[in-house]
C-alpha cells in the first residue's frame, strides 16, 4: 500500500497562454512523491522543506487517482485516504513546471500504491494530473504541454484547449537554467497581455511543429518577456552562442539549450546575476515509478 514515483521538471519552447497551443521539454531536475494508502478517510499532504506551500494540488491528485483507479485495483482492503509527501529539486513557481512534476509524481506514486502502476497509460495518467491542476486553480490552460513533457520525457507540443498531444520527439540537449530570486505563480499571469501576442505564438507553434524547437523557443522568449514584463537581458547574454533561449513558463527562470562548453560560458555570465544558475541535461524517460 506504499508507492513512489519521480518526475522531471521542464523548460518552455512555447507558452500556451497566448493561444492554448504549448510546447515544453523535460529537464533533469526531479520531484519525488511517496504515497501511503490508509483507511483514514482523509488525504494528508506534506511538501518537504516547504511547510507553508499550498498542498491542494497533490491532495487532489491522490483523491482523483483513487476515485478513478481504486475499483480496478485488487487490494485486500479498500483504501479511503492516504498520506502523500513530495520532495523536490525543482524551485516552486519559478517557471520550471514544479506543479506538473509534483502532479505527475503524485499520480504515478498513487497508482504504484494501488499496484497498477504499469497498467495505466502514461498520457491518461498525465491527464488526471492536469484535471487536478485545474481543480486546484494552479494553471490557466491546464498546462498539458508541461505535464506531457514531464510525464513522457523529450519535447512535446500540445493543444491545451482540447487536451491533445500533437507531437512528441526525443531530444538530447544540455540546458543552462537561470532562476532569479523571486517567484511567479502561473495562476497570477497576465493572460490578456499574452493573448495580444497570439499571432507571434502561432509562428512559434509552426516552428515547433516543424521540429525547429530552438528557433521557436527564442522567438517565444522575446515575445513573452514583452507580454509578461520580464527582462530580455538574460536572453541576450545567452545569444548568439546558445542554440535557443527563452523565458520558461511564466518566469522568472530562463532556459538556454545547446552544447555543454557554450552553456558553461552562458552560466558564467548568468552567475553574475542574483539567483541560481544550473547546468543540466534534457530527459527522454519522463516520470518513473521507483
Ligand atoms: N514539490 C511540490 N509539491 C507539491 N505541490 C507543489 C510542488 N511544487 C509545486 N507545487 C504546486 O504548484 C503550485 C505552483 O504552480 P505554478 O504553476 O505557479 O508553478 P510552476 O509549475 O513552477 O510554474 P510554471 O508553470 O510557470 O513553470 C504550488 O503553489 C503548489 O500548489
Ligand atoms: O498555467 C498554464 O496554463 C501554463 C503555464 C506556463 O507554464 C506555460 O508555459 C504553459 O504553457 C501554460
Amino acid at each position: 500500500m506504499d508507492g513512489r514515483a519521480v518526475a522531471p521538471a521542464a523548460g518552455t519552447v512555447l507558452n500556451a497562454l497566448a493561444t492554448g497551443t504549448g510546447s515544453a521539454f523535460a529537464l533533469d531536475l526531479e520531484t519525488t512523491a511517496t504515497v501511503t494508502l490508509s483507511d483514514d478517510p482523509l488525504v494528508n499532504a506534506t511538501i518537504t522543506d516547504a511547510p507553508d506551500a499550498d498542498t491542494s494540488l497533490i491532495e487532489r491528485c491522490v483523491a482523483l487517482t483513487l476515485e478513478r483507479y481504486e475499483p480496478a485495483a485488487d487490494l485486500d482492503a479498500t483504501p479511503l485516504g492516504a498520506q502523500v509527501t513530495t520532495g523536490s529539486d525543482v524551485p516552486m513557481a519559478s517557471g520550471l513546471k514544479s506543479s506538473s512534476a509534483a502532479a505527475n509524481a503524485t499520480v504515478l506514486a498513487t497508482l504504484d500504491a494501488l499496484d497498477i502502476g504499469e497498467e495505466v497509460d502514461r498520457l491518461e495518467a498525465c491527464l488526471v494530473g492536469v484535471e487536478a491542476a485545474r481543480d486546484a486553480g494552479v494553471t490557466i490552460t491546464g498546462a498539458l504541454d508541461d505535464a506531457s513533457a514531464s510525464m513522457l520525457g523529450g519535447v512535446t507540443v500540445t493543444d491545451n484547449t482540447e487536451d491533445r498531444l500533437l507531437k512528441r520527439e526525443q531530444v538530447d540537449w544540455h540546458a543552462a537554467i537561470y532562476t532569479p530570486p523571486e517567484q511567479a505563480f502561473s495562476a497570477d499571469a497576465d493572460v490578456d497581455a499574452c493573448t495580444r501576442i497570439a499571432s507571434t505564438a502561432e509562428v512559434v507553434a509552426e516552428l515547433a511543429l516543424d521540429g525547429r524547437y530552438t528557433d521557436a523557443m527564442t522567438v517565444n522568449g522575446f515575445a513573452f518577456c514583452g507580454a509578461l514584463e520580464h527582462s530580455p537581458a538574460p536572453m541576450l547574454e545567452a545569444l548568439p552562442d546558445a542554440a535557443g533561449v527563452s523565458l520558461s513558463g511564466t518566469g522568472p527562470s530562463y532556459v538556454a539549450v545547446g552544447d555543454r562548453p557554450t552553456l558553461e560560458t552562458v552560466c558564467d555570465r548568468w552567475a553574475e546575476r542574483p539567483g541560481t544558475t544550473r547546468l543540466v541535461e534534457t530527459r527522454n524517460d519522463g516520470t518513473q515509478i521507483r
